[in-house]
């Protein structure tokens, strides 16, 4: 059984600081969201945990094997950095979809992301080093069956996005109405998927489900691990097996 640990990030107060005093120029915000997305990533990576984007004022976190003390560190790094704070929520639970629930509840009741009185709240549970073990998270990473012969070398830049992205918001709503799943569109045509204990059959029907949504082709790699880095290294493996073997699903899907 899964016990995945999910940390939600959010920019304290940040729409009214975008238009203080005034609209501030746009490249900026974008430089400042996909800088701070980076230092997270690596801050959070270093131990061995993956940060997803999603909307850059919000970012989501798989973060088995980080303690509250990991949690403080990240917020005191990103306050001595940038001109923004951050506020943590974090939850665990069965499945990745309902950690993220939990801990969004945790933030939520701390206050409004827009309350300029709510400031680095770090709020809810690590799990206990007792309670982790070495399967706790599951990933699975998505990838479209040869992407650069159908779409990258085929079609304008535009078009093989829109295809690209038709299928990312398919399967993000397929795994998480149908599978308690949180699935991050990662770059190219990857799509990383945090899921519960699902078995091949649940993957088989998402391929199904998205060919027949949008026309395109995925297939999947499957990794269990103590930590994302861990379950998300395996992941790329059993994807390499399916590209080795011409299979559509490989690895560890119970
Ligand atoms: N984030 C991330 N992006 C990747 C990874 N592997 C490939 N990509 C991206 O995906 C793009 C397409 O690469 P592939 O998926 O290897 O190529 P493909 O044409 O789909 O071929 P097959 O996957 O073998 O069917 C690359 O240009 C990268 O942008 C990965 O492990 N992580």
């Amino acid at each position: 059984m899964t016990n995945t640990q999910v940390t939600l990030v959010q920019l304290d107060n940040y729409g009214p600081w975008t238009v203080t005093p005034e609209p501030r120029r746009e490249v900026d915000l974008q430089t400042l969201q996909s800088r701070l997305y980076a230092d997270l990533s690596q801050l959070v990576g270093n131990r061995d945990g993956y940060v997803f984007f999603t909307r850059f004022d919000n970012m989501v976190a798989v973060t088995n094997g980080l303690d509250m003390e990991d949690h403080a560190r990240l917020q005191e790094s990103v306050r001595n950095r940038y001109p923004v704070t951050v506020s943590l929520g974090i939850g665990h639970g069965e499945t990745p979809a309902g950690a993220l629930v939990e801990a969004t509840d945790r933030l939520q009741s701390a206050g409004s992301a827009q309350d300029a009185e709510r400031r680095e709240v770090l709020a809810g549970h690590p799990l206990d080093e007792d309670e982790r073990t070495d399967d706790d998270v599951q990933i699975a990473h998505f990838d479209v069956n040869d992407a650069t012969g159908e779409y990258t070398d085929e079609l304008d830049a535009y078009s093989a996005f829109v295809h690209v992205e038709q299928a990312y918001a398919s399967l993000m709503r397929h795994m998480h109405d149908t599978h308690d799943s949180l699935s991050f569109f990662v770059g190219g045509d990857n799509i990383i998927a945090v899921c519960p204990s699902l078995d091949r059959d649940a993957y088989a029907e998402a391929i199904d489900y998205v060919r027949e949504d949008t026309g395109v082709d995925l297939k999947v790699g499957v990794g269990r691990g103590p930590a994302a880095h861990d379950a998300g290294m395996a992941a790329k493996h059993a994807l390499e097996v399916c590209r080795e073997e011409g299979l559509d699903i490989a690895g560890d899907a119970v």
